[in-house]
């Protein structure tokens, strides 16, 4: 359109951009529903809601929405609970790498393991899972990129770096006032009750971790989500509570974008 090659599909040569990522680890599978449910707000969002017009007007909303494709399949078809890639570890029986502690941020550190039997395999060095390269190099060669959001469950936690380090981000006075305004949205719908926090303070250290990363980067509103529930049902979340667990995340996510397309 207007004279733009197929190519060119992006509305113009490297527009800012805002990333959201779900279902990196595969049994969350509340995350995957709940980005095919963002999929259907942002397309028909467009020329009805203005605030999302203001922003997908000034940004690309990049949305990954299968992120682990092979370990979703796995628990579709063998194990519900998994949560790693599928990659096989040389010199172990034990398959699959943790891609949210694979990341060159902290790497190898605390808060990751070195057994790739454990659920926190951090795998043989950063980047070496497929899935996570993937994005690494697409976050490089965009280079415009102004918000990061990798969707997690379970706990009901709004989460900005570090996790690998117990050092301040730089912007934390700005990530944590913008959580809060996010999860007082979130909650406005349903009352579902969040904490919101640094990562290592809010829930444990965790090393090579996605945000941290795309922190380092220069991304400044890099959060992740921990969605419903507190345990109760945990992975296995009913899909009884998919819509308005996708419905509430939404808000929260429009905070951080508008916020985003007001502080560029
Ligand atoms: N970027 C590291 C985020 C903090 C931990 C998040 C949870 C999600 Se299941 C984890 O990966 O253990
Ligand atoms: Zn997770
Ligand atoms: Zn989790």
């Amino acid at each position: 359109q207007n004279g733009q090659t197929l190519e060119d599909h992006t509305g113009g040569a490297n527009r800012p951009a805002i990333w959201i990522d779900t279902g990196i680890h595969s049994r969350e599978w509340v995350t995957q529903a709940s980005g095919v449910i963002f999929a259907k707000k942002i397309l028909e969002g467009y020329g009805n809601d203005a605030s999302l017009t203001s922003i997908l007007d000034n940004f690309d909303i990049f949305l990954e929405i299968v992120t682990n494709p092979d370990g979703f399949a796995f628990t579709h078809t063998k194990n519900r609970m998994w949560r790693k890639t599928r990659s096989l570890n040389s010199g172990s029986s034990c398959v699959g790498v943790d891609p949210n502690r694979n990341w060159d941020a902290g790497f190898g550190g605390a808060g990751s393991s070195s057994n790739p039997c454990s659920e926190t395999y951090r795998g043989p060095f950063a980047n070496s899972e497929s899935e996570v390269k993937a994005i690494v190099d697409f976050v490089q060669n965009h280079g415009n990129i102004k918000a990061f959001i990798s969707i997690h469950s379970y706990s009901q936690l709004l989460l900005y770096p570090y996790g690998y380090t117990s050092k301040k981000a730089a912007d934390q006075e700005e990530l944590d006032a913008v959580a809060k305004k996010a999860v007082d949205a979130l909650q406005s719908l349903h009352g579902t009750k969040y904490t919101y926090g640094s990562i290592i303070t809010t829930i444990y250290q965790a090393s090579g971790g996605t945000v941290d990363w795309t922190y380092d980067q220069g991304i400044k509103y890099s959060y992740t989500f921990e969605l419903r529930d507190k345990g109760r049902y945990g992975f296995m979340l009913p899909a009884n509570q998919i819509i308005s667990t996708a419905e509430e995340t939404w808000l929260a996510l429009m905070v951080i974008m508008e916020h985003t397309r007001d502080h560029p």
